[in-house]
């Protein structure tokens, strides 16, 4: 099914998806690609370290990455994840941990110092976790965060979310939601939203593509950015989910079917982009 626009909530872009590589194309040396990672370049599963991007995704990737200004994944996963995940990509710029953590090609992983203060506080709260939630509750250590997944489990939701914002209470943690999982992060000013705004600073045009709500931000900041500089477009590229799937889409300007679609939409992209 080819893209459609299903954008009813914030200002969307005048142009379908061809349109929209054509005009990149104009501009393309000045354009920046923004990519989420699960969900949106893998498809989901219930076991997060088994996830492995879709077909045809790393190789669009990489012909991206050497005609436009940038690649760049901003993703809640370990920046060591995702250079597992993108090994060989050498030119695509990671943000892990909604931007706590970022490396720019090979180049050694930098930590925003403000959080590293709370890595002995993450531990202590995983071996909490893991005692006084359901077994069936997936615990996931990042360093700097913990996610409680509840996919295979969603009977405890309520439990994961009550327990999770006590001890975000308790610790003065922050609370992000997102596809089955509520991940407890520290009280460090740093979102996709506040990457993109920095990340597009010396781009003509710039496309983010995403699937949860926590990408939303990230629509929000290339929004702004197109309000402050007029010579800039951003495209918002939601990709379908039947969780978090409406509120992305409606913040969205193209909606791609599914992350196997957008490996296909990405390898047109690239003959588009000459
Ligand atoms: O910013 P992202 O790259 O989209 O990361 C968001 C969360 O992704 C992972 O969890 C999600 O994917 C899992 C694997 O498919 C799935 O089992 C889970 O239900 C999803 O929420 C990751 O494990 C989390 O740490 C990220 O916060």
């Amino acid at each position: 099914m080819p893209p459609s626009n299903l954008g009813d909530q914030r200002p969307t872009s005048p142009w379908n998806a061809e349109q929209a590589w054509r005009a990149t194309a104009e501009r393309v040396r000045q354009c920046v690609l923004f990519f989420d990672f699960d969900g949106t370049l893998a498809p989901v599963r219930d076991d997060p370290t088994a996830v492995q991007p879709a077909p045809k995704v790393l190789a669009a990737l990489d012909a991206l990455a050497g005609k436009v200004q940038r690649v760049a994944i901003v993703s809640a996963r370990p920046v060591d994840f995702l250079r597992e995940q993108f090994a060989g990509l050498e030119e695509v710029d990671l943000y892990g941990l909604y931007g706590l953590e970022h490396c720019h090609g090979s180049g050694e992983t930098v930590t925003e110092p403000a959080a590293l203060p709370w890595v002995p506080t993450m531990a202590d709260l995983v071996e909490l976790a893991r005692a006084e939630l359901p077994e069936s509750i997936l615990v996931e250590y990042k360093r700097l965060s913990v996610a409680l997944h509840y996919r295979t489990a969603p009977q405890h939701a309520g439990t994961v979310e009550a327990w999770g914002r006590a001890q975000a209470d308790r610790l003065g943690l922050r609370v992000q939601g997102g596809r089955m999982v509520l991940e407890l992060k520290p009280p460090v000013d740093q979102d996709k939203g506040l990457v993109i705004g920095e990340a597009v600073r010396s781009a003509r045009c710039a496309w983010y593509f995403g699937d949860d709500v926590s990408d939303i931000k990230a629509f929000a900041a290339l929004r702004a950015h197109q309000e402050k500089e007029p010579d800039f477009f951003g495209v918002c590229v939601a990709v379908a989910n039947p969780e978090t799937g409406q509120e992305v889409a409606s913040a969205a300007d193209l909606t791609i079917d599914s992350p196997e679609a957008l490996g296909d939409f990405l390898t047109d992209a690239v003959h588009l982009l000459g």
